[in-house]
């Protein structure tokens, strides 16, 4: 029986597209403007420092960090800091309306009629949490955050390692078999498989042939009551 359904955002529950062609060409255009009005808030400073720290390079100054973060833009990736400065500069935009979080029409109904079912609902994304709980926060269908209650971010592990998604299992305390994953990347379901739960991988507006995960192209199709062993 299937207790917590766990999902990814982009290419999910959210277009690639809204991810790559609205939210992280905006977080490059602010990044350096953005800086500079906020370096000494004590979160900023934080993800600075732990950029340094993931870096191996202590004494970095942050024209040096500036160009790291650029670096990993251009190379989506998936690095604590960078997420956490994105999602911190993501806010302004969210607030000033210059966009709304992309959802699939077919994801509201679903997670409501799994909400209604009595299954928990969790987030899973490389996005920091407070990244995450923007964009449902300002959806395109409104205020989503009251649907989910567990949010999980790269704190727990990468989304390609076992280990980040037996992390998220002891942290909601359900056994392995009760928890269903929902991604449009292979890599990802193969590692939440290896973790003993259930997976369903998301074609949106791509086949992947060299998946071994039963697929499917909308929420709609999900019937968490049914899913082969
Ligand atoms: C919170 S939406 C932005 C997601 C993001 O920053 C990202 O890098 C997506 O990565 P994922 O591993 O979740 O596909
Ligand atoms: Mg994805």
């Amino acid at each position: 029986m299937i207790r917590a359904i766990v999902t990814d955002i982009e290419g999910t529950t959210s277009d690639i597209r809204f991810v790559h062609q609205v939210l992280f060409p905006y977080a490059r255009k602010h990044l350096e403007s953005w800086l500079a009005q906020h370096q000494h808030e004590d979160a900023v400073v934080q993800s600075l420092n732990d950029l340094r720290q993931e870096t191996d390079q202590p004494q970095a100054t942050q024209a040096e960090l500036v160009a790291v973060l650029y670096q990993f833009m251009d190379e989506d990736r998936k690095s604590t800091a960078l997420k956490a400065l994105q999602g911190m500069i993501w806010r302004d935009g969210y607030l000033n309306g210059d966009f709304t979080g992309h959802l699939y029409a077919d994801v509201l109904p679903a997670l409501q009629a799994w909400q209604q079912q009595g299954i928990k609902l969790c987030v899973y994304s490389s996005g920091s949490v407070a990244a995450q709980k923007l964009l449902f926060g300002y959806s395109d269908a409104g205020d989503l955050t009251g649907l989910f209650s567990g949010w999980f971010d790269t704190h727990v592990g990468a989304k390609r390692d076992v280990t980040s998604y037996r992390n998220i299992q002891q942290q909601l305390g359900l056994a392995p078999q009760e928890l269903l994953f929902l991604s449009d990347i292979n890599q990802e379901l193969d590692a939440a498989r290896s973790a003993g739960w259930h997976t369903l991988q998301l074609i949106r507006d791509r086949l992947d042939t060299d998946s071994s995960h039963r697929q499917v192209a909308s929420f709609a199709e999900i019937n968490p009551e049914f899913l082969p062993t």
